[in-house]
């Protein structure tokens, strides 16, 4: 954001215009509470100066306001010191902040530039603030809140009724527990120019169709079910067939023209009793014949595998030929602490790997404490391996090793049940197979996914998400 206030001045847009249009902002959101008496925490930076352009505007709209300064208002500088002396109202110290009988708090302590935990008269106020009911808005991130993270800096932080932020959403506005501590969020436009916005080259993006819907091929009316591509899906042993059965599903349900299970006949059994358009074949010699004859180009590994030689070896099949492979589940026991050597078997293959966190930190170790945005070592494990990470969660993030990201926010509650992660694993390698480059297609499988999962609501079973996405991929084909 600093890059694009640098390049909205260049292109004629100063500083003082944008905070302008910041408090502007947030007082219409403070307008939508019947509110008469309204305190204003101002901290010493350009958040405070928003908090000032809001205190004027709702005076200027009949509303009660007080702002209660953190530090000498006199030290203010820049943007800040002007939107400052745009305020003849009442001001306090923060210390001094009465939060008795306040109908509105609106939180404007600190924002991007929050640099080390809460202390002092600000901690005191946040706690303060959060203690009286009031409701609170908070103005770009509630204070003590890291934008790039979604992890408070310290103990204090604030917990906002409604966050009000500016030209685009920060990744910690999505990311847990970020998100909840925002409540709802407000982005506004502020009149930063796009050119200004596009200067910067962000490359991570809240997960939406706009991002990755041109890469999803359309089946072409002249294809046959081969040209849709095939998928693999190495199965669970008998009486363990679930997991690999579900994968298959999602696969063929996404579009790939034919989906194969393979494994040991007692296991094939099993799924002969479930299915009919999916493909059952014995392996008990491995797969590695069959992947090349039948021009397989996506399989998936790991659902309800076991972390078995047997395993071990069709991964490693799997990823000797020219084809992209899901990893998933039992996959990462086999790599356990042994990061390098799973990026050594993917060398220039390509690759998605689809940890929960208990997953990734089995493979990643301790380092994926090292960074605590989940962003981030999502970001550094996939360089790490030469591989697309599926970092899984309510906040899903899917990071590509050339450090695109998307991070989601559509997944329901109650999608955290047993087999939606087969389910996910199938989706990726169903898209992959017919032509999606890999990020594309695991960002996109994250998000039907989730639709998958608002469209069923409540009492769903992973069962239940393979039969819910005709009608997600059909409304989102007449979008
Ligand atoms: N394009 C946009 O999006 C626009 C954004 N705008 C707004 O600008 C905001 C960013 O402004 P900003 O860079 O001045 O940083 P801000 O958050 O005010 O804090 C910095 C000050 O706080 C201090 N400080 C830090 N932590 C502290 C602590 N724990 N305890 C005590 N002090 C602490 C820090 O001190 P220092 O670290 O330098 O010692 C410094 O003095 C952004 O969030 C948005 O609201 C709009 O106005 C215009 C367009
Ligand atoms: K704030």
């Amino acid at each position: 954001m600093t890059e694009v206030d640098r390049a909205s001045a260049a292109e004629g847009v100063p500083g003082a215009a944008l905070m302008e249009r910041a408090g502007e902002a947030v007082a219409h959101a403070a307008l939508d509470y019947a509110a008469e008496k309204i305190v204003v925490l101002a901290g010493p930076g350009a958040n405070g100066g928003d908090g000032f352009v809001a205190a004027r505007l709702l005076a200027e709209a009949n509303r009660a306001v007080v702002v209660a300064v953190l530090g000498d208002r006199a030290a203010l500088r820049g943007d800040a010191a002007q939107a400052a002396a745009g305020w003849a109202g009442p001001t306090v110290r923060l210390e001094d902040a009465d939060f008795a009988r306040v109908d509105l708090i609106i939180d404007a302590l600190f924002g991007a530039g929050l640099s080390r935990p809460l202390s002092g008269a600000a901690a005191d106020a946040v706690l303060a603030a959060q203690a009286c009911g009031a409701p609170i808005i908070a103005v770009d991130t509630p204070s003590g809140l890291d934008g790039a993270s979604g992890h408070p800096i310290g103990d204090v932080c604030m917990r906002a009724d409604v966050t009000v932020t500016f030209v685009r959403l920060k990744p910690g506005h999505i990311l847990l527990p970020g998100r909840l501590l925002c409540g709802r969020i407000v982005l506004a436009d502020i009149g930063a120019p796009a050119s200004a916005v596009a200067s910067v080259g962000a490359r991570v993006w809240l997960n939406r169709p706009a991002v990755w819907r041109d890469a999803i091929p359309e089946p072409s009316i002249a294809g046959h079910k081969y040209s849709r591509g095939h998928v693999a899906v190495w199965s669970g042993p008998e009486l363990q067939t679930g997991a690999s059965r579900l994968s298959a599903l999602a696969a063929l349900r996404a579009g790939a023209g034919a989906v194969t299970l393979l494994g040991s006949k007692a296991a094939l059994k099993e799924h002969a009793a479930h299915l009919t358009a999916i493909m059952l074949r014995e392996a008990e010699d491995g797969w590695r014949s069959f992947l090349d004859q039948r021009k397989v180009a996506a399989v998936v590994v790991g659902p309800g595998a076991s972390a078995t030689p047997d395993t071990r070896r069709a991964l490693e099949e799997a990823c000797a030929g020219d084809r992209r492979v899901v990893m998933d589940a039992d996959v990462f026991s086999l790599f356990a602490g042994d990061a390098e050597g799973l990026g050594r078997l993917i060398g220039e293959g390509e690759a998605v790997l689809t940890p929960h966190e208990g997953e990734f930190k089995r493979v990643f170790g301790e380092d994926a404490d090292v960074a605590p945005s989940k962003l981030e070592r999502a970001r550094a494990a996939a360089a790490r391996v030469g591989a697309t990470i599926v970092l899984k969660g309510p906040d899903t993030v899917v990071a590509s090793q050339d450090g695109r990201a998307t991070i989601a926010d559509n997944a329901p509650p109650h999608l955290a049940t047993a087999g939606a992660g087969d389910v996910l694993a199938g989706l990726i390698a169903g898209l992959m197979a017919q032509g999606a480059p890999v990020f594309e297609a695991a960002s996109a499988a994250v998000w039907l996914h989730g639709e998958a999962a608002n469209a069923i609501g409540r009492g769903l079973i992973a069962d239940d998400l393979p039969g819910a996405l005709p009608n997600v991929l059909q409304s989102l084909a007449s979008q």
